[in-house]
């Protein structure tokens, strides 16, 4: 028998539907994504703890959950809203349906509701705190337990995403490198396109000290993608100034690129709504050419798109920029004689879900260290 279930967004405005997936209680940023399939690998980013995730693809569920294609360990979105949830999976990898994994890990969401006039509503008031209950259906009384929940803006989450311990995922054929990648809710496919690359990867917990990352004797650096807001990131954002004072070539992706820019003096800040989806333009400044990416972020490197700032570690200038707002995708730093040092993106290279258009991204990581970029 389905339950009713009630979605109520901080300004008052509210959505009654069905309950999907477990029943109870759950509070957490509302934002919506564009992407049309990958949602196993949407709701196993770590980088959507604390967030409640709308699919603006009406079918949801369709084939299913499978057993390759998490990112993680298990599911992080605090809350799910789906228009119009798959009954049957239908696909050859599916073990189970996305409603029983939902379920099984506890994760509350409702359904049947108009997910288009709730992504609208975002785009015009932007992301903000919500919840979704099957206990609780008066909206008043939901509205004031959301409007106890802390903000996304200044909330440091990758220490509550992060791995416990140390880990080594192993170069695929011969070993070329390796690399420190420092764990602030990294997806699995990061570290395994890495290795494809023949990268052995030391995948180390978000509080590795200098000392633990030169232990590892590495060729680059690399930061991953993570929740919550940059401002929170004092101690990556030290240790990547110390990382590069000693001259490491350093790849960011996502937080790692938030990371790297408020290591060079840039600030962040919060986008009203953010970027998530697996079709968003960015354009290569360099190049001119356009890469379909991968992204799910909602703050931004605060930049203006022509700066060229002089640091302690070489000169830094935005490599990439979104083409629906201008948004900074992307940054790069060069020494002295125009040779690259270090760069990072906004979006996702490691296209778990999305297109595979930057995975030359990884390639330059490579050539980056061999000292050919
Ligand atoms: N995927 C990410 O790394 C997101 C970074 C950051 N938490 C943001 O929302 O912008």
């Amino acid at each position: 028998m389905s339950q009713p279930a009630l979605l109520v967004l901080e300004d008052g405005r509210s959505f009654a539907g069905t309950s999907y997936g477990a029943t109870g209680e759950t509070f957490g940023e509302a934002v919506f994504t564009t992407g049309m399939t990958g949602y196993q690998e949407t709701l196993t980013d770590p980088s959507y703890h604390r967030q409640i995730v709308t699919q603006t693809a009406p079918h949801i569920g369709n084939t299913g959950i499978n057993d390759e294609d998490d990112e993680s360990q298990k599911i992080w979105v605090s809350g799910y809203v789906v228009r119009d949830p798959a009954r049957v999976p239908s696909n050859w990898r599916a073990t189970r349906s996305l409603d029983d994994q939902l379920k099984s890990q506890g994760i509350v969401g409702i359904s049947g509701i108009d997910t288009r006039a709730l992504t609208r509503h975002l785009r015009e008031r932007g992301a903000m705190r919500a919840g979704i209950s099957t206990d609780v259906l008066d909206p008043a009384e939901l509205l004031a337990k959301v409007l106890e929940q802390p903000a996304m803006a200044g909330s440091d989450l990758a220490s509550e995403v992060t791995a416990a311990e140390a880990y080594v995922v192993p170069a695929e054929g011969e070993k070329r490198f390796t690399v420190v990648a420092l764990d602030l809710g990294i997806k699995a496919m990061t570290p395994k396109r890495m290795a494809e690359r023949g990268i052995e990867v030391h995948v180390l917990p978000a509080t590795a000290t200098l000392a633990e990352v030169l232990a590892v004797n590495p060729d680059g650096i690399f930061m991953s993608n993570g929740p919550g807001d940059p401002e929170t990131t004092e101690h990556p954002t030290t240790l990547l100034k110390e990382l590069l004072q000693r001259g490491k070539p350093y790849f960011g992706i996502c937080f790692g690129n938030q990371v790297f820019g408020r290591a060079l003096g840039l600030g962040t800040f919060k986008l009203k709504y953010g970027h998530r989806g697996i079709n968003q333009p960015v354009l290569d400044r360099a190049t001119g050419k356009v890469e379909i990416t991968a992204q799910n972020h909602g703050f931004a490197v605060d930049a203006p798109l022509d700066s060229v700032v002089e640091t302690p570690y070489g000169t830094a200038e935005v490599s990439h920029v979104s083409l629906n707002d201008n948004v900074v995708e992307g940054l790069k730093l060069t020494g002295r004689d125009g040779k690259l040092l270090a760069f990072s993106v906004q979006y996702h290279p490691e296209a778990a879900a999305g297109p595979h258009d930057s995975a030359y991204l990884f390639d330059r990581f490579v050539e980056l260290m061999e000292g050919r970029a």
